[in-house]
């Protein structure tokens, strides 16, 4: 798994066309989002990650929980995409990998959203450009 981790003042989205078949359903409501105050993550899930992905579930909440104490973020923007990697999971694999992330992530207690799986999306992103702003971490499971 590949995460790219953004301290934003605000990430925000829209959903515009299906970029798989058949995407997550998403309600009208989901067609849009936004969360001020926020660690956006980016997330490609990854082949490797199919041998074992609730390890790797687990050692992102680890990373991101990291991240977020860290930089003092209580709200997380988990963020489906698929231009980190060349190697990427098949698509019902890297949902039920994203919806666990986000899951665990509430339980802890941080506001979570989740943009919508399958579909292209206009999005804005403002970095707040400290030195911790930007970060990227990989995951792998054991063998
Ligand atoms: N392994 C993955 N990790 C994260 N997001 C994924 C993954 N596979 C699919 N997606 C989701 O599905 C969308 C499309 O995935 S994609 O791999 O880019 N596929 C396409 O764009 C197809 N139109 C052509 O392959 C992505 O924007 C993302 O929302």
């Amino acid at each position: 798994m590949r995460m790219l981790l953004i301290h934003s003042d605000y990430l925000e989205y829209e959903v515009k066309d299906k970029a798989l078949k058949n995407p997550e359903p998403i309600s009208d409501e989901q067609k849009t989002g936004r969360l001020d105050e926020v660690l956006a993550v980016f997330i490609s899930v990854e082949k490797v990650d199919e041998t074992n992905p609730d390890e790797v579930v687990e050692k992102a909440v680890k990373e991101i929980e990291d991240v977020a104490s860290q930089i003092k973020a209580e709200r997380i923007f988990v963020y489906p995409f698929a231009h980190l990697s060349s190697e990427l999971a098949k698509p019902d694999v890297a949902l039920e990998v994203l919806r666990k992330i986000e899951e665990k992530l509430r339980e802890k207690g941080y506001e979570v959203k989740r943009a919508p799986f399958g579909y292209y999306k206009a999005f804005k992103l403002s970095c707040k450009g400290h030195p911790l702003a930007e970060l990227s971490r990989t995951i792998v499971p054991e063998k």
